[in-house]
C-alpha cells in the first residue's frame, strides 16, 4: 500500500509545504518526459512508456500527468457517447444481463423488433438493409475472443460506441457495410475488432506458417494508416494476429519481407499497394474482408481506379466502407463494391461535430497572419496542442516559421513535400507534446486520432465542406469539447451557402460580412451540378497532399 501511494500520480496534487514536495518534483508531468519502457516493466495505458505511476481511481499504471487526465476523461462517464447512449436508453452501465456470452450472438433477450428499433432510434442509429444483426450492448456478447475483449478494456473500452454497437455484431454476420458516422465516433475499432476476431479465428482453425493476408485495410493518407496500424497492433496484441504497413516513403523491400512471413492484415495506401503488387507475388486469394477507411475520399478521382483494381485482384470479399461523410454519389458508387451492404448511419454524419465550437471570423488574407500571432499569444484564446490547416505545402512551411518567430512557440510542419521520416518524426513530437503546434495540409485532416487536440484552426478554408467537416472533426474525441477557430474571405464565397447552412444549424455565431454577401443571400441553393464541381475541386487539392 505504501509503495502504492508513493507511486500514485494523484500525490501531484499534493500542495507544496505539505512534506510531499520530493515525490512531487518526480513526478512526471508531460509524456515525453516519460522514458520508454524496457522488457517486463509496466507500460502506460495510454502511450505504452514506462508506466512509473498507478492512478488511484482506476488501478492502471500511467507515465505521467498528462496521460492520467487522458485516462480520466476517456473513462469519465460523462464523456463516453457508449455510456451516455446506454444511461439514455436507461441500461445500467455494464449491467451483465446484456451482455450475451453465445458463440451465435444472438439478439438481446427478451426485446422483440419494435424495442430494437427504439433503442436503435434513442442511440441515433439509422440502418438500411435486409435482415439488420441487432445491436449488441457489451463488447463480450459477441463471441469476440476472450483475449481481444481483454486488449479493449485494456485500451479504456468498457463499452461500445454507437457505431460500434451496429457495425460489430453486422460485420461478423459476414455482412457488407456502408457506414456514416460523425467524427471521433469510434469507427476504426468497429472495423478493426470484427477484422481481429475474423483473423484470430481463422489462424487458430487452420496453423500453418507464413500465410497470405487475411484483410486489407485502405485509407488516404500515410499517417493514417501509420495510426490505423498502430491501433491494430494494440487491440490484436497476444492473438495469432500480425500486420504489415504498406504505404509510400518507406522501403518497399521490407514491407515485402513482413509480408512474405506471414501476416494476416495489410493497413495501406491505395497506390502503394498497387505497387507492390505489380512488384511482387502477393497470395491475395485468402483475403476475405476489404475495408475503405474514409471511403468517400477513396472513391473520388485521382483513388478510385486503383481501388477497384485491388478489388479486382480480391476473390468475393466482404466489403467495410466508412466515412464522417457519405453523399448519394457514394452510395451510388459503393454499389459497385457490394451489392447488398447495410447502411448505417449514426450520430449527425456530415455535419461537424455537436462537441465543437465553431468560431468562424472573417479576416482579409493579408491580416490571416497578424490574426493568428493574437490568437496564439492570447493566454484566453490559445489552447495548446493547436492544429492548423492551411492550403498549399509552401504555406504550410512559410505560416510555421512565421509562427515560430512572432510567438516563440515551438511549431512543425507536416504535408506531402517531406519524407515519410519527417512526417512520422514530427507527428511524434507533436503528440508526444514536445512541439504545441502543428501547420499542416489536408493530410492530417481526416482519420487522425489526435487525442490531446482540442483546438483547430483553419487558417484556410478547404476546397469542400466535406474536408471541413473532417478538418472541424480534429477537436474532439469520444465527445470532449473542442473549439475550432475559422479564417474566411471572400475567396471561401464558394462555399458560403454550405457554411452559413452547417453554423445556422449549430447555433454558431455568423460574421456579418459571411451573412451579408451575396454569395450567401444571392445564389439558390446548389444542386448535384455544383457539388460535381467541388469534388473535383477536391481532388486537385487532396493530390497536392
Ligand atoms: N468503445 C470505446 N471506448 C472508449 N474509447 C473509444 C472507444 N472506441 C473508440 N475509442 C477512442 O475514441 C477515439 C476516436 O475513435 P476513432 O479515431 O476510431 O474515431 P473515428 O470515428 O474514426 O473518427 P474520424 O472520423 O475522425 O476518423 C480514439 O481515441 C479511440 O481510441
Amino acid at each position: 500500500m505504501e509503495q502504492e501511494e508513493n507511486h500514485s500520480a494523484d500525490h501531484l496534487s499534493a500542495q507544496p509545504g505539505n512534506g510531499n514536495e520530493l515525490e512531487e518534483s518526480s513526478v512526471k508531468e508531460r509524456c515525453f518526459e516519460q522514458r520508454e519502457a524496457l522488457v517486463g516493466e509496466p507500460r502506460c495505458v495510454i502511450c505504452g512508456r514506462y508506466g512509473e505511476y498507478i492512478c488511484d481511481q482506476t488501478d492502471d499504471d500511467i507515465c505521467s500527468v498528462e496521460c492520467k487526465t487522458i485516462l480520466l476523461s476517456k473513462l469519465s462517464a460523462e464523456t463516453r457517447p457508449a455510456v451516455k447512449a446506454a444511461k439514455r436508453v436507461n441500461l445500467p452501465v455494464g449491467d451483465e444481463s446484456f451482455c450475451i456470452r453465445d458463440e451465435n450472438f444472438p439478439k438481446i433477450p427478451s426485446m422483440h423488433d419494435g424495442q430494437i428499433a427504439s433503442l436503435r432510434s434513442k442511440l441515433d442509429i439509422c440502418v438500411k438493409g435486409e435482415d439488420v444483426p441487432d445491436p449488441i450492448m457489451c463488447f463480450s456478447s459477441s463471441g469476440l475472443p476472450e483475449k481481444l475483449v481483454l486488449n479493449l478494456e485494456a485500451a479504456g473500452y468498457v463499452m461500445p460506441t454507437p457505431v460500434q454497437m451496429q457495425v460489430i455484431p453486422s460485420s461478423i454476420c459476414n455482412r457488407s457495410l456502408l457506414v456514416s458516422a460523425d467524427t471521433g465516433s469510434g469507427k476504426t475499432a468497429s472495423f478493426l475488432v470484427p477484422i481481429i476476431a475474423h483473423c484470430s479465428h481463422v489462424r487458430s482453425e487452420r496453423c500453418t506458417d507464413k500465410q497470405g493476408p487475411l484483410a486489407i485495410v485502405l485509407a488516404p493518407t500515410r499517417e493514417l494508416c501509420l495510426q490505423v496500424e498502430e491501433q491494430a497492433k494494440v487491440l490484436g496484441k497476444g492473438l495469432p494476429f500480425k500486420t504489415a504497413l504498406v504505404v509510400g516513403g518507406d522501403p518497399l523491400a521490407q514491407q515485402i519481407y513482413r509480408i512474405e512471413n506471414g501476416i494476416e492484415l495489410i493497413v495501406g495506401t491505395p497506390g502503394r499497394l498497387i505497387d507492390l503488387l505489380m512488384k511482387h507475388n502477393v497470395d491475395l486469394n485468402k483475403v476475405d474482408v476489404f475495408v475503405l477507411d474514409e471511403v468517400d475520399c477513396l472513391l473520388e478521382r485521382g483513388f478510385r481506379d486503383q481501388v477497384m483494381q485491388i478489388f479486382q485482384a480480391l476473390s468475393h470479399p466482404q466489403v467495410m466502407m466508412f466515412s464522417a461523410t457519405v453523399n448519394s454519389e457514394v452510395e451510388k458508387m459503393s454499389n459497385s463494391l457490394a451489392k447488398n451492404a447495410i447502411h448505417i448511419s449514426c450520430g449527425n454524419p456530415s455535419r461537424p461535430n455537436k462537441s465543437v465550437k465553431q468560431v468562424v471570423i472573417w479576416v482579409e488574407s493579408k491580416q490571416k497572419k497578424q490574426k493568428i500571432f493574437e490568437i496564439m499569444t492570447s493566454k484566453q484564446h490559445f489552447k495548446p496542442p493547436a492544429v492548423v490547416f492551411v492550403s498549399s505545402r509552401i504555406g504550410a512551411d512559410l505560416l510555421s516559421e512565421a509562427i515560430t518567430v512572432a510567438t516563440g512557440l515551438k511549431v512543425v510542419s507536416i504535408h506531402g513535400d517531406k519524407t515519410m521520416n519527417e512526417r512520422r518524426e514530427s507527428l511524434r513530437r507533436f503528440l508526444t507534446g514536445e512541439v504545441s503546434v502543428v501547420v499542416c495540409t489536408g493530410v492530417l485532416g481526416r482519420g487522425m486520432d489526435l487525442l490531446k487536440v482540442r483546438q483547430v484552426i483553419l487558417f484556410d478554408m478547404p476546397n469542400s465542406i466535406d474536408e471541413y467537416v473532417h478538418q472541424v472533426g480534429r477537436a474532439s474525441r469520444m465527445g470532449v469539447e473542442g473549439m475550432a477557430i475559422v479564417f474566411v474571405n471572400e475567396e471561401d464565397r464558394n462555399l458560403f451557402r454550405e457554411l452559413v447552412q452547417i453554423l445556422k444549424t449549430a447555433g454558431a455565431p455568423i460574421p456579418r460580412e459571411l451573412a451579408n454577401s451575396k454569395y450567401t443571400t444571392g445564389i439558390p441553393l446548389g444542386g448535384g451540378k455544383k457539388r460535381k464541381l467541388k469534388s473535383r475541386k477536391f481532388w486537385n487539392h487532396g493530390l497536392e497532399w
